[in-house]
């Protein structure tokens, strides 16, 4: 056996001395710290509600997290599940409910290292699914872990094709049950978190197969474990898919079915019903059976994505005020690391990313919130635009999270590269939600398929010789505004407005759409058919649709700017960053605005310009 790990101890007696050079960066910001953080936590009372949950967390040694990463990952399950139902005792006493403002404090301030998330995307699911009388039924279960609950929709050989999903649930009338079964090994459900140790229970998503017809997925909650001894029920052969990229503390699991019955009322009945006779009665589309995938998308940018490059800027900009390395004149003590433009023009676009993210996702969790009754009540109005813009958010987010983190990394140098400095643990748990969820090209490309659908309804409909007449959904309302040939910008402070810029990406976005449309109506025009042309289309549609996700960023934030008139100096800290984020993606895409002339080569020399100068005004 080799010699037991030597502890690093220095958090000891670091952990409780602030580096001077931090006390020193804090007294020279040029605005409110407490009113940005306000602004963040969407209000001062969230604030004070925040900081009372954490210290609540942070001083309770059940919650202690320093031993993470010396543990094996049957250690780091254990551990989890043991801050889990410790967590449920604190939450009885203190009246926490499952859902609050006050567990998503805790997920946050315990970096996620808790088991039993799934619960969480169980209750999701069943909120959006189910009747009434199901949510009634299983929400107190859940909330009382009397059973633990799972999400089971990816199988071993299908988890984007929905369509190709195989396991089968077939109603038998004679018994009013139905038979829920694995017919092929492909039919393995593979990746769902707490199946493979935790769940008693889990929501499958399977064909439904009634009056002699297959009805497309359904969801059905199946009892999967004895609730008295916790071992496989009958029929049902589960486990642990073994290690993975990161998340130790989920125990992923994989899960198949030999003819397991269970009642009619197990099927999840908003949007469809199955009568005891066998009736299938449809209440909502195809499209509302996958509802619950557009709330789990939104509630997991805030929830799990985001704050996941919130954490990793502040880690790697705190590092880069502690870490002196060289010296700008050879003559000079050794600088601060964050003193080099290097340093800056890495962090500052991450850092004015995180908050463009935090205002895009609040603003689409409002959009989901408005429609959200609304689709639960059959008027479905605005699902395909939810879909579209949650689809294409969370892609995009995701991706570029992924590459802020990681960037973050690099920049601490060989410090990122420990995981005691708490940058791995963030770039592997941000890369799985590149997957999850959705995979992101396919997201992208749903996106792109509403974008294409909306302008050709729209061009269809416009009189020869006007621009497109169709009121277009609010977030493509840009295609219809008179578009400018050119930017007018003269000089680098003309990159500065908002207006400009954001102008400048619509412009952008609403080429790169027509450019795709052209391209699959050419592509069609030469004899294919359009699933072939769109096959043969599809990179220039998912350029088209990341530009526009890109755009409805810029706007988010843009607009949140606006709503600040009243604090000024938060304002204008703020303005920098969305400047900084708008030009950054201007600098990354400048090809995009090159093309067609709209931007010349001066004015990207003069963007740059522009951009150069808010690194030096936001260090
Ligand atoms: C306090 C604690 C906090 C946080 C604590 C938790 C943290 C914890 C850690 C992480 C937790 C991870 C949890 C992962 C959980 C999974 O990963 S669950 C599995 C996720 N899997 C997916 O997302 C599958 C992705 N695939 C799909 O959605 C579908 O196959 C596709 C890609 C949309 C294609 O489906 P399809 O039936 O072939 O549909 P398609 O022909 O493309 O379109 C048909 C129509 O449906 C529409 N449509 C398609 N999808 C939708 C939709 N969803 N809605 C509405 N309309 C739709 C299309 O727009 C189209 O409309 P039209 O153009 O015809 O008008
Ligand atoms: C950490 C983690 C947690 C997860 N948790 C759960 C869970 O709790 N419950 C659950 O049900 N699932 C879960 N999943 C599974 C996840 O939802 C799927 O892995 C995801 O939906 C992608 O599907 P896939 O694995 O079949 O990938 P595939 O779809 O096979 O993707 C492979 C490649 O094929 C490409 N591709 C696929 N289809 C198309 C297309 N139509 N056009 C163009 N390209 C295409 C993709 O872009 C990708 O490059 C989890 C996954 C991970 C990594």
């Amino acid at each position: 056996m080799g010699s037991p790990v030597h502890r690093v101890s220095l958090g000891d007696t670091w952990s409780r001395q602030v580096h001077p050079n931090i006390e020193s960066e804090r007294y020279i910001q040029s605005f409110n710290v407490e009113r940005l953080i306000n602004i963040l936590d969407g209000g001062a009372q969230n604030t004070a509600l925040r900081r009372k949950v954490e210290s609540i967390i942070h001083s309770d040694p059940e919650f202690s997290l320093k031993d993470n990463y010396f543990m094996t990952q049957n250690e780091r399950y254990v551990a989890a599940v043991r801050k889990k139902f410790h967590l449920q005792i604190t939450a009885k006493r203190l009246g926490w409910s499952e859902n609050s403002p006050e567990f998503y404090y805790v997920y946050r301030a315990l970096s996620g290292e808790l088991a039993l998330n799934l619960h969480h995307v169980f209750l999701k699911s069943l909120r959006s699914l189910g009747s009434e009388e199901q949510i009634a039924k299983w929400t107190p279960l859940c909330n009382e872990f009397q059973i633990i609950a799972s999400y089971a929709q990816t199988e071993l050989g299908h988890g984007t094709n929905l369509r190709g999903l195989e396991t089968e649930a077939t109603y038998d009338a004679a018994t009013q049950e139905f038979v829920v079964h694995s017919p092929t090994l492909t039919a393995t459900k593979w990746w769902p978190g707490d199946l493979g140790r935790s769940a008693t229970h889990t929501l499958v998503q399977a064909q439904l197969i009634c009056s002699g017809a297959r009805q497309g997925m359904h969801a059905f909650i199946v009892p999967i474990r004895s609730l008295q001894d916790h071992t496989p029920l009958p029929g049902v052969t589960v486990g642990d898919i073994g290690p993975k990229m990161g998340f130790d503390h989920i125990d992923h699991g994989f899960l198949r079915l030999d003819h397991v019955r269970v009642p009619r009322e197990n099927m999840l009945s908003r949007f469809a019903q199955v009568l005891p006779d066998g009736t299938y009665v449809k209440l909502g589309t195809l499209q509302t059976n996958y509802f619950s995938m557009v709330v789990l998308r939104v509630d997991l940018l805030l929830g799990e994505i985001i704050p996941l490059l919130q954490k990793a800027c502040v880690i790697a900009i705190r590092y880069s005020v502690i870490r002196r390395q060289s010296s700008i004149r050879p003559s000079d003590p050794e600088a601060k690391i964050l003193d080099y433009q290097t340093q800056q023009q890495k962090l500052f676009p991450q850092l004015a990313t995180a908050y463009a993210f935090h205002f895009l996702a609040s603003g689409l969790l409002e959009f989901l919130r408005s429609s959200y009754d609304a689709i639960l009540n059959k008027d479905f109005s605005h699902l395909p635009e939810l879909h579209a813009l949650s689809a294409g958010i969370k892609a995009m987010t995701s991706d570029l999270c992924l590459q802020g983190t990681e960037l973050c990394r690099q920049a601490c140098g060989g410090h990122g590269y420990s995981k005691l400095s708490g940058l791995p643990s963030l770039v592997s748990r941000v890369t799985a939600s590149c997957t999850y969820e959705g995979d992101n090209t396919v997201l992208y490309l749903q996106t792109a398929r509403f974008l294409v659908k909306n302008y050709l309804q729209a061009q269809a409909q416009a009189t020869p010789g006007s621009t497109l007449q169709k009121s277009l959904p609010q977030s493509i309302a840009y295609l219809t505004t008179t578009d400018l040939a050119r930017c007018p910008a003269q000089k680098a402070a003309d990159f500065l407005h908002p207006k400009l810029y954001t102008t400048a990406w619509a412009h952008v976005a609403t080429r790169l759409i027509k450019d795709s449309v052209h391209h699959l109506e050419t592509v069609m025009q030469s004899g294919a058919d359009w699933d072939e042309a769109w096959n043969q289309t599809t990179v220039i549609h998912l350029q088209a649709a990341k530009a526009h996700c890109f755009y409805i960023s810029v706007k988010s934030f843009t607009e949140t700017l606006e709503k600040l008139e009243n604090q000024p100096a938060v304002q204008q800290v703020l303005k920098r960053l969305c400047d900084l984020y708008a030009l950054h993606g201007i600098l990354t895409n400048a090809g995009d605005f090159l093309h067609d002339g709209f931007l010349s080569g001066a004015q990207v020399d003069a963007v740059r310009t522009a951009y150069l100068d808010l690194l030096r005004l936001i260090r």
